[in-house]
């Protein structure tokens, strides 16, 4: 569960990146999280990964207080969530099953989980097949597949997804919020930020849409529309 209440952030430089934002997103929720450029979209996620704190209010994260969390906390906070990012972040010379292993291994799952759980979640997301390729020899459909293979790989309660479809073409962009809307539906919380507002209306999820720092709406439902200054 991820309770922000009354939370705001400020950056080294001063710039107040997010003011008093208070949204809940329960259990089991889809949720997209849209707003123009540099609105505050990404400083949320980062304050949801406990890379910045909040300067006030209160923000909660699977039982874990970010404003409080301590260091060596982090990493237990950062288990229970699975973060993909737009630029995929693969292990260039491992291959797709060793890229997703890998993730487990950090964590010292055992061998023999290892063997059971990697082809489980290579199948969820449609790499049987490629487990030898190396993420060059990949579509970027593909590789953005085994970045969240490895997100899911130990079983968080949330998927936090900052601009998946980036890099992809509609059609890619679409079988991935398939992919998400599956993931969902097996009882991951799913937090995705998007500027693909036709996926967005498609879907009719929750969406909260972020302006200036703030929270400007919060419904579900699809349709949504904003400015780019
Ligand atoms: N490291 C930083 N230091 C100082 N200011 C920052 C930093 N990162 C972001 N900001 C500022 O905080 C505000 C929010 O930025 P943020 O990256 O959260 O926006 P965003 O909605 O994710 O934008 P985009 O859609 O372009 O990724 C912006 O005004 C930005 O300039």
């Amino acid at each position: 569960m991820i309770s922000v209440k009354e939370a705001s952030m400020v950056y080294d430089n001063g710039c107040r990146a997010l003011n008093k934002v208070t949204f809940r997103i329960e259990e089991g929720e889809f949720v997209f999280l849209v707003g123009a450029s540099g609105s505050g979209k990404s400083t949320i996620i980062k304050m949801l990964t406990a890379e910045v704190r909040p300067v006030e209010g209160r923000v909660l994260v699977n039982n874990f207080n970010i404003g409080k969390i301590k260091k060596r906390e982090i990493p237990y906070l950062r288990r229970t969530l699975g973060v993909v990012y737009q630029d995929f972040r693969l292990i260039e010379n491992k291959t797709v099953y060793e890229n997703v292993a890998f993730a487990m291994r950090a964590i010292g799952a055992s061998g023999k989980a290892i063997k059971n759980r990697v082809p489980y979640v290579l199948e969820l997301v449609g790499l049987i097949g490629k487990e030898d390729c190396r993420p060059v020899e990949l579509s970027g459909g593909e590789q953005q597949r085994v970045a969240i293979a490895r997100a899911l790989v130990n079983n968080p309660r949330v998927i936090i997804a900052d601009e998946p479809t980036g890099n992809l073409d509609p059609e890619r962009s679409l079988e991935l919020m398939v992919l998400f809307e599956k993931i969902n539906e097996l009882g991951t919380t799913v937090l995705i930020v998007t500027h693909a507002k036709e996926l967005v209306d498609q879907f009719g999820k929750r969406v909260i849409m972020i302006n200036k720092g703030e929270v400007a709406s919060d419904q579900t439902g699809g349709y949504y529309t904003y400015e780019e200054e």
